[in-house]
C-alpha cells in the first residue's frame, strides 16, 4: 500500500511522515491554506531521504510557472490538478520529473493511469484538499494501473475505503490535521500505520 501525505509545511510533520513510513510527501504550491513557497519547499524536501518521493502540487498555474517553481523546489515529482493537456506532462517529463495526474470521477478526464503520460493517477474529490469524500459509485470500474484514492480519508476510515475500492495507494491531507492547514504528527503516524495495514 503506497501512502502519500500531502500539504506539509513544517519540519516536524515531514519527520513524522518519513518516520511513519510514508512513500511520498506532498507540498502545495498553489493557493491553499497549505501553500508553501518554492524556497521553503526546497528546505523541507531536503529533510526527506532518498527513496521517499517529494511532490510539488499545482492546480491551474501556467506551465512555465509550474516548471520554474518545481525546479526551484528541488522535488522529484510534480502533481497536476488542473485541466493541463498531455503536452504539459510531456514538458515536465522532459525536465526530469516523475508525474502524478489528479482528477475526480466527475471531471470528464480519463480514469486510466498513464493516459496523459503520468506515472500515477490520483482519484480525488472535485475540491482537492477539502477533506470531502466522493461517491464510489461514480467511479464505475477501478483503474487498472497504479492509482491513489484521495478525498476525505483519515486514520479511522482508510481501512474501510481501501476494502471498498481496492486502490494501489492512498493520499491524505485534511484527515491528518486538527485545524485546517495545520498537520498533527500523531495523526500522520496513525494514518500511515492504518493505511499500511489495510489490504489492497
Ligand atoms: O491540499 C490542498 O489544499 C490542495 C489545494 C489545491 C490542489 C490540491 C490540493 N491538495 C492535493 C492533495 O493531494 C490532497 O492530499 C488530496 O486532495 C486529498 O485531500 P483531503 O481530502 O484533504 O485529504
Amino acid at each position: 500500500m503506497y501512502v502519500k501525505v500531502c500539504g506539509l509545511s513544517r519540519p516536524q510533520d515531514v519527520a513524522a511522515a518519513v518516520e511513519a513510513g510514508a512513500d511520498a510527501i506532498g507540498f502545495v504550491l498553489t493557493p491553499s491554506p497549505r501553500q508553501v513557497a518554492p524556497a521553503d519547499v526546497r528546505a523541507l524536501a531536503a529533510l526527506v531521504p532518498e527513496g521517499t518521493a517529494t511532490v510539488a502540487v499545482f492546480r491551474g498555474e501556467p506551465l512555465d510557472e509550474v516548471r520554474r517553481a518545481a525546479a526551484e523546489s528541488g522535488v522529484d515529482t510534480v502533481q497536476l490538478h488542473g485541466a493541463e493537456p498531455p503536452e504539459a506532462f510531456a514538458a515536465l517529463r522532459a525536465d526530469g520529473f516523475r508525474l502524478i495526474r489528479a482528477t475526480s470521477p466527475e471531471g470528464g478526464a480519463p480514469l486510466e493511469t498513464g493516459a496523459y503520460g503520468e506515472d500515477l493517477l490520483i482519484i480525488d474529490s472535485p475540491r482537492p484538499g477539502s477533506g470531502e469524500r466522493w461517491d464510489p459509485a461514480a467511479l464505475g470500474v477501478s483503474p487498472t494501473g497504479p492509482w491513489l484514492l484521495a478525498g476525505g480519508l483519515a486514520p479511522d476510515n482508510v481501512a474501510g475505503a481501501v476494502a471498498g475500492l481496492r486502490p494501489w495507494g492512498v493520499d491524505v491531507s485534511s484527515g491528518v490535521e486538527r485545524t485546517r492547514g495545520v498537520k498533527d504528527p500523531e495523526l500522520i503516524r496513525q494514518f500511515v500505520a492504518a493505511a499500511k495495514k489495510a489490504a489492497a
